[in-house]
């Protein structure tokens, strides 16, 4: 292993090892503190264009498996780990972290104290970053930071180009693909769900013509007014469609329905967040990778009413439509990695398809 550092824009420096590709990239340096799941958070396309810091202090352990992928090819800029195990012990394992991100050309750095990184990024916020031999000047690197514009239209990146079909022989579901986790794929399958996966940019007009019985919104990276061509496309599926956003996917049907969102000082990642359901009280734990948000107070003038909310900071976890057959939420109720919980919102899902369905064979026989 060879010498590399992480410079932040403010000037402070991280030294430890580099792993995984020996390339200098820069990046929006973001924390998660989830315990377990590393393959899934390197694989999740939402992390497009960001360096990754894992706070859980031993990371690698058990390697990289053919089985826990969230996407086929990873997005991330790059991973900022304390201590990277060489040596994995797994039944599952494949491969090592290492030999997996060298592949994809992403650097690695081991060997930091990740708590110090964590404790800058929460008080002056997400900054970006930039992975560098150690041989190569500061005042080089802070001058390219400054030059780095901020992340924008990663979706083009993480969207497929063309739509295509799971097949399934229970409800006909669209998936507008904003970089999908294939976990969100997996509970509609699972559930029998014949899903057809289109772009971001897909018209409503081409998404009605399929003639779904419900529109599955994924999450995906970035800001979501970065994507005004799929505002544009729920604001016209709105009445006719039943509709589940998740993440991205929540924030977009947020903005189509006139609320507004923004960005957070260093948003929520990780696999324990508390979230509470104010209708029935009830709280739970979920899986969470986002930086943006729907601001709370932008819902008053729209038709949506608040239905979940973040026990850390109030911020908005979950809202629906007091009129169209839609809701949705901020975190990943398709967990991958974290706890399970809030599964259920699948089934909810289908439910809503079901009685929207039962409702429009009355209005015809009325
Ligand atoms: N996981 C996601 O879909 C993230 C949504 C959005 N890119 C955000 O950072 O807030």
């Amino acid at each position: 292993m060879s010498k590399r550092k992480l410079v932040l824009e403010d000037g402070t420096i991280f030294i430890g090892e580099g792993f995984g590709s020996k390339r200098e990239i820069s990046g929006e340096v973001v924390f998660n503190t989830s315990m377990t799941g590393y393959q899934e958070i390197i694989s999740d396309p939402s992390y497009c264009g960001q360096i990754v810091t894992l706070t859980y202090p031993l990371i690698g352990n058990y390697g990289i498996n053919r089985d826990d992928f969230e996407t086929v090819a990873p997005f991330i800029n790059g991973l900022v780990v304390k201590e990277y195990s060489e040596f994995p012990s797994n039944f599952r394992c494949d491969e090592t972290i290492s030999s997996y991100l060298e592949a994809h050309d992403i650097p690695g750095l081991t060997g930091i104290d990740t708590r110090k990184l964590t404790k800058r990024i929460r008080e002056a916020g997400t900054m970006k970053g930039y992975l560098a031999n150690i041989d190569v000047e500061d005042k080089v690197i802070l001058d390219k930071l400054q030059a780095t514009p901020e992340l924008h239209n990663q979706v083009r990146h993480t969207s497929t180009i063309k739509p295509y079909i799971v097949p399934g022989r229970g409800y006909r579901i669209v998936l507008v693909d904003f970089g999908m986790k294939h976990g969100i794929l997996r509970e509609l399958t699972k559930r029998n769900c014949h899903v057809t996966v289109v772009p971001y940019n897909y018209s409503a007009e081409g998404i009605l013509r399929l003639k779904p019985d419900g529109i599955m919104l994924t999450n995906g990276p970035g800001d979501p007014t970065d994507v005004p061509e799929a505002i544009d496309m729920i604001k016209q599926v709105l009445p006719y469609i039943p509709i589940f956003g998740i993440c991205l996917g929540h924030q977009l049907l947020a903005l189509a329905c006139g609320a507004k969102t923004e960005k957070m000082k260093f948003g929520h990642r990780g696999g324990n967040h508390p979230v509470q359901d104010i209708v029935t009280g009830k709280a739970f734990l979920t899986s969470q990778n986002h930086g943006y948000a729907v601001t709370r107070s932008s819902l008053d003038e729209t038709n949506l009413a608040l239905t979940q909310v973040a026990l850390n900071d109030q911020s908005v976890e979950g809202i629906r439509h007091k009129i169209y057959p839609a809701f949705s939420v901020q975190y990943h109720p398709e967990s991958s990695p974290g706890p399970e919980d809030s599964n259920y919102l699948f089934d909810d899902f289908l439910e809503l398809i079901k009685q929207n369905l039962v409702k429009q064979e009355s209005e015809v026989y009325a």
